[in-house]
């Protein structure tokens, strides 16, 4: 996330040089930038609107560039699993255009004329991806953009418009500088922000187009915010105003069946976990670890599951920390995995010991050797005066340990083990109607009993 204020904006000439110097002396194909700012435009749409609410896309698609990034932003779309129809009603008879056509058509993207369009397009659309004009409009537009942009004017709440680069009709620096312009949800800026952006004010602005080389950022000091991750766009401006009562996501799942699980809830286990890395989740092995003292008081924290088997759920930790008093005066705890991605949870329930010394020795040794002097620098959960502290001695250990040297480990420095006898493998389903599957202990039997709960 971003602050607009430490995001530069570009003047109509500077948008054209830059395209002009990517695609000269810079080597790239317009057809390549295309793709990419169409992409960045389909994935800034699928991160805001769900293809489960929001499947009907129209994109409308002008004479330019413009135009061609919204046909590509619709094919991205396609394959993500909305359902795009476009509006193109003046069709640039150049080979990269005719291709975007011909592959749209592959996917059987309905193509609708203006006058096939409905008066209101809020019927028949969730979504409309104003294509229409970018950085080189000029003038007031003429038809038959002009009264597409008008019914563009006079929407209600749905279809929310996403606008490629500029709001159709607005000027290029000016912005709806007239007033009575579209209005849109969102804004994809492509490069940099053009100046109009500054006089928007929906709630979800994003930039895509992640190829500016540094060349062109220094050479038009342009302050850019950085990708995240693998992420083809980046919202940049304020973050939405959310109404926190209506936040819900209706989860989508295979059934979970008592006939299809492990009758070996260890394996089952396994099996989940072995899914939730394939599918790349991040930290699959982060979970929840909840706790009591002697009062009966809960506390909950993260930590990272180390290794399980037959014989337990491990993790490692200060053995005189919050959750290490915890477990001393009450040697009982649950773990919690939420593999968000696959609407999946985990409970696991049991008694917790702590692991051998030799075992936490092997483990400690196996870390990074910044990780284990933080280990010996963090007196974990008691208070520190200031950041510094710690700094200073890391470094002081630091230098310490720079030849290479062993560094011992603490011994209030080790592993825990949680012996299960309760399992839970929850898989979220429409209507609140989840799966709840429990594995149970009987005293004296060692046979686990599976029941379904309610949800
Ligand atoms: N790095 C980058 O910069 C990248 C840029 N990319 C994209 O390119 C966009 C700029 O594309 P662009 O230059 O082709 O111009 P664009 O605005 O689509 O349309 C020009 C067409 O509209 C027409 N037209 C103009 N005024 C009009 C009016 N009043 N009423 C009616 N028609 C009017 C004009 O016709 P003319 O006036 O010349 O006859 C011409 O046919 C940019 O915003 C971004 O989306 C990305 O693809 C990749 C990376
Ligand atoms: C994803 C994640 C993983 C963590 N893993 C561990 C861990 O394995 N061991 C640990 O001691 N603390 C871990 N922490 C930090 C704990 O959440 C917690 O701040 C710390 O252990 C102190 O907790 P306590 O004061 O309740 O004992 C992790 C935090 C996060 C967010
Ligand atoms: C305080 C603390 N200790 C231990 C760990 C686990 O680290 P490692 O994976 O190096 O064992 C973490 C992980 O976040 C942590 O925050
Ligand atoms: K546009």
């Amino acid at each position: 996330m971003q602050d607009s204020a430490s995001v530069s904006y570009l003047s109509q000439r500077e948008a054209a040089e830059i395209d002009e110097t990517l695609m000269g002396p810079l080597g790239f194909s317009v057809d390549q930038l295309m793709e990419l700012a169409g992409l960045s435009v389909a994935t800034s749409v699928a991160e805001v609107y769900k293809p489960s609410e929001y499947s009907r896309v129209l994109a409308i698609c002008g004479p330019g560039n413009n135009g061609g990034d919204g046909l590509v932003a619709a094919r991205h779309l396609h394959h993500f699993g909305y359902k795009p129809s476009i509006c193109y009603p003046k069709r640039t008879p150049k080979s990269l255009y005719t291709g975007l056509v011909t592959q749209l058509e592959s996917l059987s993207v309905p193509f609708v004329s203006v006058d096939d369009l409905p008066e209101d397009l809020s019927e028949d659309f969730d979504v409309i991806i104003d294509a229409i004009f970018g950085f080189s409009f000029h003038g007031a537009p003429r038809p038959p953009f002009d009264d597409i942009i008008r019914r563009l004017q006079t929407l209600q709440k749905r279809p929310v418009i996403v606008s490629v680069d500029i709001p159709s009709g607005w000027h290029v620096e000016e912005g709806d500088h007239e007033g009575g312009g579209i209005k849109p949800d969102m804004l994809v800026s492509l490069t940099a922000p053009k100046l109009c952006a500054k006089s928007f004010s929906g709630p979800h602005h994003f930039l895509g187009g992640r190829f500016v080389p540094p060349s062109v950022a220094e050479k038009y000091k342009l302050e850019l915010p950085s990708y995240p991750g693998t992420s083809m766009c980046v919202r940049i401006g304020k973050p939405p105003k959310v109404d926190i009562s209506a936040m819900r996501v209706n989860y989508v799942s295979p059934e979970l069946l008592e006939d299809q699980v492990e009758s070996d809830p260890v394996l089952q286990f396994r099996k989940w976990f072995d899914e939730a890395v394939a599918a790349g989740l991040r930290e699959t092995n982060a979970m929840a670890l909840s706790t009591t003292n002697k009062d009966r008081k809960p506390s909950s924290r993260m930590v990272l599951l180390k290794g399980f088997d037959e014989n337990g759920f491990v993790w490692f930790t200060n053995y005189e920390s919050k959750k290490g008093s915890d477990l001393s005066e009450n040697p009982f705890a649950a773990l919690l995995f939420y593999w968000e991605d696959m609407n999946r949870q985990v409970r696991i329930e049991g008694p917790v010991e702590r692991i051998s010394e030799e075992e936490s020795e092997n483990y400690y040794h196996s870390r990074p050797r910044g990780s284990q002097i933080g280990a010996i620098v963090s007196k974990q959960s008691s208070v520190v005066p200031g950041r510094h502290v710690l700094y200073d001695e890391y470094e002081e250990l630091t230098k310490k340990y720079s030849d290479g040297s062993v560094i011992p480990k603490p011994k209030n420095w080790g592993g825990f083990r949680l012996k299960p006898n309760l399992f839970e493998f929850w898989q979220g389903q429409p209507s609140r109607l989840h799966d709840r599957l429990q594995y149970s202990l009987q005293e004296g039997n060692p046979a686990w009993i599976i029941r379904r709960l309610a949800p």
